[in-house]
Order: structure tokens, then sequence, then C-alpha cells
């Protein structure tokens, strides 16, 4: 799939984040088209919850641009264009997930008919009425991606969204990334979990907060001659030790 006829979603240019003493991100130069699910992909502790919040606008930053939807990462007219997803649950446990919605969807002045289309969309409707406590993980994970569909954003931008969940969850929440895309939605997914590559249109592959590839599954496996994309970053993290 070609990358260079399409618009840009994110622009990332000369990217350098300090966490305490650690410089995390050293210059970071990447590009994530619009309209593909890309998948930010890597070890834990790569950085890519670092790269993301820094797109999302939440993140201090040292040094270098990112440019999202056009304009400066956390730009105030970004926050109803982008919907993000931390790794852990950000909802009210005493509250029911209809609750916790309505009130997102106020925050974000989201049309009030949203709340219902969002709980369809993660297929939650069974669970409108319970309070998001007594939520299983990977369904509370559920609330807090149909917080992040309210008002229809441009980019979703999700940490690591399949953790701890069961195989029929994963490939559920991947078809539903297939449908926003389709519909012409920009999404960003982390995951350390590189079989998940295959779902994803594009890969950025990370390590030591440094890129190793940007590329497609077909043209990683291509370029290094191995059967998975866990094999070719191994491949071509050697390579670049070499
Ligand atoms: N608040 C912080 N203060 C200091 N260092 C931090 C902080 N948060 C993260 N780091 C460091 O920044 C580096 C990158 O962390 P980051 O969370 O971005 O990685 P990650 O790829 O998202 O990992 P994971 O998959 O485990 O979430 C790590 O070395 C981590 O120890």
């Amino acid at each position: 799939m070609g990358n260079e006829e399409l618009a840009t979603a994110v622009d990332v240019a000369g990217l350098t984040v300090r966490r305490g003493p650690h410089t995390v991100l050293d210059g970071l130069d990447l590009r994530i088209p619009a309209g593909r699910v890309v998948g930010l992909l890597g070890p834990s502790g790569a950085g890519k919850t670092t790269l993301l919040r820094a797109i999302v606008g939440v993140q201090q930053v040292h040094g270098g641009r990112v440019t999202v939807l056009g304009r400066p990462a956390g730009a105030p007219e970004l926050r109803r264009r982008v919907g993000y997803v931390t790794q852990a649950p950000s909802i009210y446990t005493d509250l029911t997930v209809t609750e916790n919605l309505r009130y997102f969807a106020t925050v974000l002045r989201a049309p009030s008919d949203d709340v219902d289309r969002v709980l369809d969309q993660v297929d939650l409707g069974r669970y409108a009425r319970t309070r998001a406590g007594d939520l299983s993980g990977g369904e509370r994970s559920r609330v807090s991606l149909a917080a992040a569909l309210l008002g229809a954003p441009e980019l979703l931008v999700l940490d690591e969204p399949t953790v701890g969940l069961d195989p029929v969850l994963r490939r559920d929440l991947w078809d539903l990334f297939g449908r926003l895309r389709d519909d012409g939605t920009s999404l960003l997914v982390s995951s350390h979990v590189m079989d998940e590559a295959s779902r994803c249109d594009r890969l950025l592959l990370m390590r030591d907060g440094a890129l190793v590839a940007d590329a497609t599954e077909a043209e990683l496996l291509a370029r290094t001659g191995a059967d998975d994309v866990e094999h070719a970053f191994l491949a071509l993290v050697e390579e670049g030790v070499r």
C-alpha cells in the first residue's frame, strides 16, 4: 500500500523528549499517513507511550516539532478532532457506563445521541446501565475506547488497546479499527505484541526511543527474509548493532 500519495495525519520532526534523567526520544522523525491503521510496535520501554503523549500534546517536549492534522500538537482545536485512549482506563468507576459516556459527551460537546452510537460500536450496549466499577478490565478499556469515539474524531491514538483482552475480543477490536479506517479515520495503535502487525496497514517499529523501521508488513518481511514481524524486528536490530 503506497504511502507517498496519502495526506499526512501526524508529522514528527526532530522530536526530543527527556523524562527524568533519561533522553527517551532523541531527534525522532516520522510521518503518519491519514486514513490508515498504523501500528506502533516495540518492546516495553521503547518509548511508544512517550511518543503518543507527544502526539496528543500532553507530554513536555524538549526539542523538535509535532504537527497533528495540520496544527501544532496539543492545540485546543484538536481536542475534538483527536481521540486518545491511555493504557489505564480513565473512567469513573462509581458511574454507569452510560453516565460515564454522557459526561464525556458533555465535556466534548458531542451530540447526545452519540452515546448510543459509540456503545454500539464497541459492543457494550448490554452493559449500558452497569456501574463501570463492576466491569472486567477488558470491558473498562472498551468504555474508554467508546469515550474516545465520541464526536467521531479524525485521528484515534490508542495505547495498547488490546492488552488483557481474549482472542475473540482482540479480533473484534481490530475489526472495529478496520471499519473506522474504512470510514476515513486515521488510527495510530501501539502494541508490544508483534503478531498484531498483520492487522495494520503500516508499521512503525521502535526500540530504545529510535525508529527501527517504517514500512508495511510485506516490505519488512521482504527486506529481512523473515517469516514474521517478530523475527524481522530481531533481524533489523541485529543489523543495526553490526
Ligand atoms: N514519568 C517518567 N519519569 C521518568 N522516566 C520515565 C517516565 N515514564 C517513562 N519513563 C521512561 O521512559 C522510557 C520510555 O517509556 P514509555 O512508557 O514511553 O515506553 P513504552 O514503549 O510505552 O513502554 P510500555 O510498553 O512498557 O508502556 C522508559 O525507559 C521509561 O523508564
